[in-house]
C-alpha cells in the first residue's frame, strides 16, 4: 500500500504555512522518514528539541535532541525559550524558540517532530501551520515497529502504547494524514507538503 493522504487544510489560502508539524505515535516511524528526507535533502531544516529524556545508544547532543537536566529544562520554559512544551511517558520534551522564528522570518520551511500535546500547542500560537499525522498500517504494525526498535524496557513500551491509542483517536484533527507503510514515499509526500505549504514547488527527489 502506498502512503495516502487524507483531509484538506483549513487554512485560508492568503496565508502560507511555512511551519509543519509531524506528529504520529511512538514507534511509527517518524524519526525514521525525517533521517531518510535529510539524507535525500540535507537543505531540509529540522527543529532540535530539548528533552529531558536519556539519550539511547547513538543518540548526539545536538543533533537528534538537546539533551538537559530538570533543571536546565526549568529555565527554559521560565526563561520563555520554547515555543512549547510537554511531558511524554514520563519526560519533558520542548521547541526551541528563537531558531524557528529565524528560519521562518527567513522564508525558509520548517518541520517539527512533536508529541500530539505540541501540535495542538502549535496549532493554538501559530493557526497557519499545517498539521501532518504520520500513521501505521495497522495497530499489529506499530506494535512490531515500536518493540522490534529494542530502545524501550517493557514498561516504557506500555506507556507510549497507552499514549498511542490517545494518539491515534486525534488523527481527524491533523489537516493531512501519511500513512508508513513505505519509508521513501512518506519521505518524498512529506517534503512535497512542506514546499508546497511555503508557496514552492514540490520535487520529486
Ligand atoms: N511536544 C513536543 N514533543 C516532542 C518534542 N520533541 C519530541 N517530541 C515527541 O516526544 C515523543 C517521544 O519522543 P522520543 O522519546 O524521541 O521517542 P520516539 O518518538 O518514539 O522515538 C514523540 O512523540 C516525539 O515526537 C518537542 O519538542 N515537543
Ligand atoms: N515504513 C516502515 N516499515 C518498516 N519498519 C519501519 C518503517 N518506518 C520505520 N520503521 C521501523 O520502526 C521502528 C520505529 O521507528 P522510529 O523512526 O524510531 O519511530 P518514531 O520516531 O515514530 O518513534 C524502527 O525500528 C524503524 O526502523
Amino acid at each position: 500500500m502506498a502512503a495516502t493522504s487524507r483531509g484538506t487544510s483549513p487554512v485560508p489560502p492568503d496565508v502560507r504555512p511555512r511551519l509543519t508539524v509531524l506528529s504520529g505515535p511512538s514507534g511509527v516511524g517518524k524519526s525514521t522518514v525525517v533521517a531518510h528526507m535529510r539524507k535525500v535533502h540535507p537543505e531540509v531544516w529540522l527543529s532540535v528539541s530539548a528533552t529531558t529524556r536519556k539519550p539511547r545508544p547513538g543518540e548526539r547532543n545536538g543533533i537528534h535532541y538537546f539533551f538537559v537536566d530538570d533543571e536546565e529544562f526549568d529555565k527554559l520554559i521560565a526563561n520563555g525559550e520554547l515555543l512549547e512544551w510537554a511531558e511524554f511517558a514520563g519526560n519533558r520534551y520542548g521547541t526551541p524558540r528563537r531558531a524557528v522564528l529565524d528560519r521562518l522570518e527567513s522564508g525558509e520551511p520548517v518541520l517539527l517532530e512533536i508529541d500530539l500535546q505540541g501540535a495542538r500547542l502549535v496549532r493554538q500560537s501559530m493557526p497557519e501551520a499545517q498539521l501532518v499525522f504520520l500513521a501505521p498500517p495497522s495497530w499489529d504494525e506499530l506494535v512490531r515497529r515500536l518493540t522490534g526498535r529494542g530502545t524501550e524496557s517493557p514498561d516504557v513500551i506500555e506507556r507510549r502504547l497507552t499514549a498511542a491509542k490517545t494518539e491515534l483517536a486525534a488523527e481527524a484533527e491533523f489537516d493531512t494524514t501519511l500513512v508508513n507503510t513505505s519509508v521513501e514515499d512518506v519521505a518524498r509526500e512529506l517534503l512535497t507538503l512542506m514546499l508546497q505549504a511555503s508557496g514552492l514547488r514540490g520535487t520529486d527527489g
